[in-house]
């Protein structure tokens, strides 16, 4: 049976590269793993086992390290997009580079808080917290995928693993019912999800690293496109899920301009009220509840939203990585 070469493509996963900056005495920290995908002129490697063509994957992991020192690591969208251009055009063979960068957030150990714990009052903030120590932030991981033929650029930001909760303005009624269904009909219910969201910036207009002629900074637009969602999750008076995902998602795509598409992956993460009958107690919303968190089976609500006109381009399983 003939039989040629499909997609292709190749490059060191997960360099997990820390970069430490330091201001004087006070140090600053980025802390990435990235993701090299080369692709291009690379049929005769499949075939015959020539690497004429083949840059090693060791090298692209190499690349990754120097670049953080060479050129520091101002976000994860500059970092990546600085690293698509370099294979893309130091490379004759590879056509395409794909650079996939996950961000661990740190911020500064707070020492204030064990002084007013302990009573012995407070260093009034002074000098803004220890200047070397951090601690592991708990929230969500940032996302960026940057992907660069030598024409056009694609640049997508995301986060994932965002735990947000609303305790009350959730319902679920008016729903389908069939004969397999056995859900009652819930007007103050928790509301709880891990949000994934990723979010297509507009390039029309540049080189991705600017696309306005001016420097982007990566780190207040992904501020900015966390904080509306989040306020659109606490501000929805929720009537589902999907309703909440889309206010999230139009928030985003209002506020922020240059944002045209948003991409969300929702679980529902279930908490059903115990039935405390047996021992005579209620269990009402209204008076304050015990719950029974679930962990599975999970609602999974997964929708895009986009600016009016914009063309879909997030991939739909883009999200489930
Ligand atoms: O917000 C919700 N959306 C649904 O589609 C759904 N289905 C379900 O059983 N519970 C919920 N909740």
């Amino acid at each position: 049976m003939p039989t040629i070469l499909g997609q292709n493509q190749y490059g060191k996963a997960e360099n997990r590269v820390v970069k430490i900056t330091r201001d004087g005495a006070v140090h600053h920290i980025r802390d990435l793993n990235v993701s090299v995908a080369l692709s291009g002129d690379m049929d005769d490697v499949h075939y015959s086992g020539s690497n004429a063509h083949v840059l090693p994957t060791d090298t692209t992991k190499n690349t990754v390290y120097a670049f953080a020192k060479q050129h520091g690591i101002a976000s994860p969208e500059q970092f990546g997009t600085a690293l698509a251009r370099h294979f893309v055009t130091s490379q004759e063979a590879i056509r395409r580079a794909r650079i996939r960068v996950e961000e661990y957030a740190w911020e500064r150990v707070d020492t204030t808080a064990s002084e007013a714990a302990s009573g012995a009052g407070s260093a009034s903030g002074g000098d803004g917290g220890p200047r070397h120590s951090f601690v592991r932030k708990g929230q969500e991981t940032r996302t960026a995928q940057i992907t660069y033929d030598g024409d056009r650029w694609e640049i997508l930001s995301g986060l994932t693993g965002l735990t947000v909760l609303n305790s009350t303005d959730s319902e679920f009624s008016g729903y389908v019912k069939d004969a397999y269904t056995t859900l009652p009909e819930d007007h103050d219910r928790i509301l709880a999800t891990d949000v994934t969201a990723v979010w297509r910036h507009d390039t029309a207009d540049g080189d991705g690293t600017a696309p306005d002629g001016g420097v982007r900074d990566w780190d207040e637009s992904y501020a900015r496109a966390k904080a509306h969602m989040l306020r659109a999750f606490a501000e929805t008076y929720s009537l589902s899920l999907q309703q909440t995902l889309y206010q999230m998602g139009a928030r985003v795509i209002d506020h922020c301009a240059g944002i045209d598409e948003i991409r969300f992956s929702m679980p529902n993460k279930h908490h059903f009220r115990v039935d405390l009958a047996p021992f005579g107690l209620t269990n009402d919303a209204a008076d304050g509840a015990v719950y029974y968190a679930a962990d599975r089976p999970y609602g999974l609500i997964e929708a895009t939203v986009l600016r009016d006109g914009a063309e879909p381009r997030i991939p739909v399983d883009m999200t489930n990585l």
